[in-house]
């Protein structure tokens, strides 16, 4: 790892890692001295340290759902947060095994998304993998009941990965699921990858468990009880994070190298689940466009991942432009893919170090059950009235309506007035957030990742974007928790078609409208500047938005 540091930091950074040598810090880490963080129940969170050696996995169990894995061509992953960001990584940076299934994630309820993994599998061929550590986060639920009846209810083709005792594994053995794989209650979801939450959907795309253990290993030795913390990759870059974070350098800017993109989304949620709390933390940037030097703030540090091999000359060069203009830089490099394991580890330790550093307790998420709580109530409110509590739009136009979730001061009846009244309250330090309950396709990707390059340079501000409900197990807890500073865009849309969930009256374009406003009023609650712009059917879409917000900023 080479650093970067801007002088203050720098000497912050050297002063936290000498008391962190002097306090013992990596060996209370791995014995789970609550000291070292709020005195609350850490100690009871810290089963990903054995796990990331392999101690959690049966392998023999692996075994056979590899035997049972060969041969399929398709296998969808049901899960969210946790369950299914670890998957998606291991997905799409290692890929499946040659006559090992392609591995699809769905952790959604958009319509649009389910029906097309929906329509790009054989559902009669294909295995699915019910992935979740507490057997009853609503969105696996849906998305079980709408495959089980696609498959034709064929519990041989079947897995569950839940936590002893749940209500899934209630389900799994009544429906005769071919395996059920125990988690272990000691490991939180976002630091579950490493255990079978990972390992068993790895071993279903065919990826050598083992391997991966093997190559993982000398991350954890170097992040060892008894490591110099001078040697320690995760306390150290835990020092950083966390320093840089205390100094209001809180947006953690991800800027890997094109093989190592993927990780990010698994970053987000460790970073912004762990650290987002009490109004402190750090908020994670992911997939932001690179801008030009002087679009960032002071409120930044950058860290690069680059893998041996890729090669991107403006990236390089953006970084080493930023780097002589006094930004904090990180350069972590890694040598292969196959060595991601020991990212997991370096940032789990470094978010548990981070933690230490800012004085959260990196184990718990307490502002992420609020969200769900307003969401069930207007979907158990649907399902008995079998109809939206209605809204009035501050502003309508034939593509959009724009809601405000709080009584808001801002009410001109022009939209582009309003957008600019919204976007005028981000100050230096504050971050936009673009929380899209829309399709999660590159398309609609391109189109946010555009509003949002467009935001931070007229703004000079950080922005950030997630797919709903995606990020609400994941970015979510840093949004509502973390401090108030960002300036949020909820965007939903009317879903067309609309797909039906099996035994609900809701159907999954409903659940994810509810899931957005439940979802806004909470941050509203919270003091959050928050609007939320319907796209309404037969308007121009997201880009008729892009175009408003464009129009916003230039006005
Ligand atoms: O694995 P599950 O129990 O279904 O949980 C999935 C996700 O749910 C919640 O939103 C938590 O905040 C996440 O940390 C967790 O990963």
């Amino acid at each position: 790892m080479k650093t970067e540091l801007p002088e203050a930091l720098a000497r912050a950074v050297q002063t936290r890692l000498a008391q962190a040598d002097k306090e013992s810090w990596a060996r209370r880490l791995w014995e789970g001295d609550v000291t070292l963080w709020t005195n609350a129940d850490e100690a009871k969170w810290i089963g990903w340290l054995p796990a990331a050696e392999g101690k959690q996995v049966d392998f023999a169990q692996i075994a056979a759902l590899v035997e049972k894995a060969k041969g399929h061509k398709d296998a969808v992953l049901l899960g969210m947060g946790g369950s299914s960001l670890g998957p998606e990584v291991l997905a799409l940076i290692l890929g499946n095994q040659p006559g090992f299934p392609k591995l699809h994630v769905l952790d959604t309820t958009d319509p649009d998304q389910i029906a097309g993994v929906a329509k790009a599998i054989d559902p009669s061929e294909a295995l699915f993998i019910v992935s979740s550590k507490s057997g009853s986060t609503m969105e696996p639920e849906l998305l079980r009941a709408y495959f089980w009846e696609l498959a034709g209810k064929d519990g041989n083709r079947f897995v569950a990965v839940t936590d002893p005792g749940s209500k899934l594994e209630a389900a799994a053995k009544a429906d005769r699921y071919a395996f059920i794989f125990h988690g272990d209650p000691a490991i939180g979801g976002r630091y579950s990858v490493l255990s079978v939450f990972g390992m068993v959907p790895g071993a279903a795309m065919g990826l050598d468990i083992k391997a991966l253990y093997d190559a993982t290993a000398s991350m954890v030795s170097a992040c060892g009880a008894d490591t110099a913390v001078k040697g320690n990759p995760g306390v150290h870059l835990g020092v950083i994070m966390g320093e840089a974070a205390n100094a209001g350098r809180d947006k953690l800017t991800i800027l890997p190298s094109k093989g190592l993109e993927p990780i990010g989304a698994w970053l987000e949620q460790l970073l912004a689940e762990s650290t987002g709390k009490q109004g402190k933390g750090i908020v994670p940037v992911d997939l932001e466009p690179l801008g030009a030097v002087e679009s960032y703030g002071t409120d930044r540090l950058f860290v690069h991942l680059h893998l041996e091999g890729d090669s991107d000359a403006e990236l390089e060069a953006r970084l080493k432009a930023l780097a002589e203009a006094g930004q904090p830089v990180v350069h972590i490099p890694v040598a292969a893919k196959e060595d991601i394991g020991q990212e997991f580890v370096r940032w789990e330790v470094a978010t548990a170090i981070a933690g230490a550093v800012i004085g959260i307790n990196p184990f718990d998420q307490p502002d992420v059950e609020a969200a769900k709580v307003a969401t069930r109530k207007l979907v158990d409110a649907y399902e008995q009235s079998g109809s939206a509590e209605p809204e009035t739009p501050i502003v309508e136009t034939e593509d959009f309506a724009i809601f405000a979730p709080q009584a808001t001061a801002l009410s001109p009846s022009d939209p582009k007035q309003l957008l600019d009244l919204h976007f005028a309250s981000l100050q230096p330090g504050n971050y936009a957030g673009f929380l899209a309950y829309i399709e999660r396709s590159a398309a609609d990707e391109a189109v946010i990742a555009t509003i949002r390059a467009q935001v931070r340079d007229a703004k000079q501000v950080a922005t950030v974007a997630g797919f709903g409900p995606r990020f609400l197990h994941s970015t979510g807890q840093a949004y509502k928790g973390g401090p108030n500073s960002g300036v949020f865009l909820t965007i939903t849309r009317d879903p067309d078609p609309d797909l039906a969930v099996p035994g609900h009256k809701a159907s999954f374009g409903n659940v994810q409208i509810m899931q957005a406003r439940g979802d806004a009023d909470v941050l509203a609650e919270r003091g959050r500047r928050v609007l939320r712009v319907h796209l309404k059917k037969g308007g121009g879409g997201i880009k008729a938005l892009a175009s408003a917000v464009e129009a916003a900023l230039n006005s």
